[in-house]
Formats: structure tokens, C-alpha cells, sequence
């Protein structure tokens, strides 16, 4: 199965359209990230997850944790999932997960800083709340807590998703691009992978730039070819 795509950031409905007949399978729509440069109002989240698509899964991507506003936003938008960025509380997914069951998939970001895992004895508690998958970020402080364009090192990558991978699907985001796709997932092979800043060609989503994306995935993911040396 080739890893899913996640990008990241969306603020326009043509954008939806480009995504879903891409294969893209998960939108990211900002909301509750105050100042957030891609942040959308609730109406415009509303309006946004309100297209028509086949493929894509509306994913609010929030540093918001209180109930009342995500409540408010999963009954009125039609989102599918939850990205929660920043230091959300086990108990705040495990809330979500009771009250909203299946209905809404819940990706948790695990902040990685100097090669450290920012949430380490959180992440069982992560997944015993219920956790759909959990998203491996590269973190620089409060001012930059996504999109810092330093990528996790490999032996990181590596070491997480063999003591979690077995329990728990793992994304990896941290400025990947299509030309750092097809190592991550030749040595690593995640659920996923999660997109913003490669998307973009002059800060705006761009679909040559998603095709690429989507064309190195698909390429990296092929099983290779044995070749036999007749003497
Ligand atoms: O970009 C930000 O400043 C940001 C702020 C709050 C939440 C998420 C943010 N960015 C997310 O970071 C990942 C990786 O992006 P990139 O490919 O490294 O540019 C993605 O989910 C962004 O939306």
C-alpha cells in the first residue's frame, strides 16, 4: 500500500478539487492557530469542508485543545479528522474519541527537538486515548512549532516507529519534498506523510508541485525489480 499524503495549509476550494483528484488523502485546514498564516474562521472551515470529494479526508489542524471549540467546530464543518499540534492532553483525544467514535480520526503531532521526542511519556497514554496515528514533527520553539524546514534524522525516524510502528500508524512531516520522499521511504516505508511548505510555489498550493509530491511517492513505493546477471 503506498503511504498516505497529507498537505497541509488549504484555503481555497479549487485547491480541495486539485487535492482530491490527486489522491491526496487528507487535507489539512488550520483552525485555532491564532496568527496561523493558513488559519480559516469557522464559516470559512465550514464552507471549505462542504465540497464534494471522493478521496480527501478534511483534517482540522488546530492548537486548540478545549472542547467547547472543537465540539462546536466537528458539528458545524464536516470534518473527518483532527490534527492535534502542540502539547494537547491524553485526556482532552480520549474526551473526543468517547464522544465521536469512529466518525473522527485523530492525528496527534509528536514534537521533536535536538533529536528528542518533546512528548516521550506521553505517547502510550497517546495511543491508549485512542489515537488514529501519530505524526512525527521537527520542533524549534513556541514561535515555530511546524513548518521550521529541519528535517528529523533518520536514526530518529528509525528508532520511533520501531518501538511504536508495531502499535500505532506513524506519519513523518518536517520539510520533506519529493526529493526527500523516496529515502524516507525506501528506509522507512510510514503510513504517511505529511506536506506543507513543498506544496507551495510562491506560498500557495500548487498542483505541479502536489503532482511531484504524489509522483515520488508512487515511484518510491514500487518494489524493485531483482536483476539476474546470465554468464
Ligand atoms: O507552519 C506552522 O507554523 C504551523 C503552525 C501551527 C501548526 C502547524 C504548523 N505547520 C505544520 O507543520 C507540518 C510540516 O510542514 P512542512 O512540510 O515542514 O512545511 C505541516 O503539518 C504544517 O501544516
Amino acid at each position: 500500500m503506498l503511504p498516505k499524503v497529507k498537505i497541509c495549509g488549504v484555503t481555497q476550494a479549487e485547491v480541495i478539487k486539485h487535492l482530491d483528484n490527486l489522491g491526496v488523502s487528507y487535507a489539512g485546514l488550520w483552525h485555532g492557530i491564532p496568527e496561523g498564516k493558513y488559519n480559516l474562521s469557522l464559516a470559512e472551515l465550514t464552507a471549505l469542508t462542504s465540497i464534494p470529494v471522493q478521496n480527501v479526508s478534511f483534517t482540522m489542524v488546530t492548537l486548540n485543545s478545549e472542547l467547547d471549540f472543537l465540539s462546536q467546530a466537528i458539528e458545524l464543518a464536516h470534518i473527518n479528522a483532527i490534527q492535534f499540534h502542540g502539547f494537547t492532553l491524553p485526556s482532552v483525544i480520549e474526551k473526543i474519541k468517547h464522544q465521536y467514535g469512529h466518525s473522527i480520526e485523530i492525528l496527534k503531532v509528536i514534537h521533536i527537538k535536538d533529536n528528542q521526542c518533546l512528548e516521550g511519556g506521553f505517547i502510550q497514554r497517546y495511543i491508549d486515548a485512542g489515537c488514529d496515528a501519530l505524526i512525527l514533527d521537527s520542533y524549534q520553539d513556541n514561535t515555530r512549532i511546524g513548518s521550521t524546514g529541519i528535517r528529523l534524522e533518520q536514526h530518529v525516524i528509525t528508532d520511533f516507529v520501531s518501538t511504536w510502528g508495531n502499535q500505532i500508524s506513524i506519519m513523518i512531516a518536517g520539510g520533506l519534498s519529493e526529493n526527500t520522499i523516496p529515502e524516507l521511504i525506501t528506509s522507512t516505508m510510514p503510513f504517511g506523510i505529511d506536506i506543507d511548505s513543498a506544496a507551495r510555489h510562491n506560498g500557495i498550493i500548487n498542483r505541479e508541485r502536489v503532482t511531484a509530491i504524489m509522483t515520488s511517492v508512487a515511484s518510491a513505493s514500487m518494489p524493485r525489480l531483482e536483476t539476474t546477471t546470465v554468464i
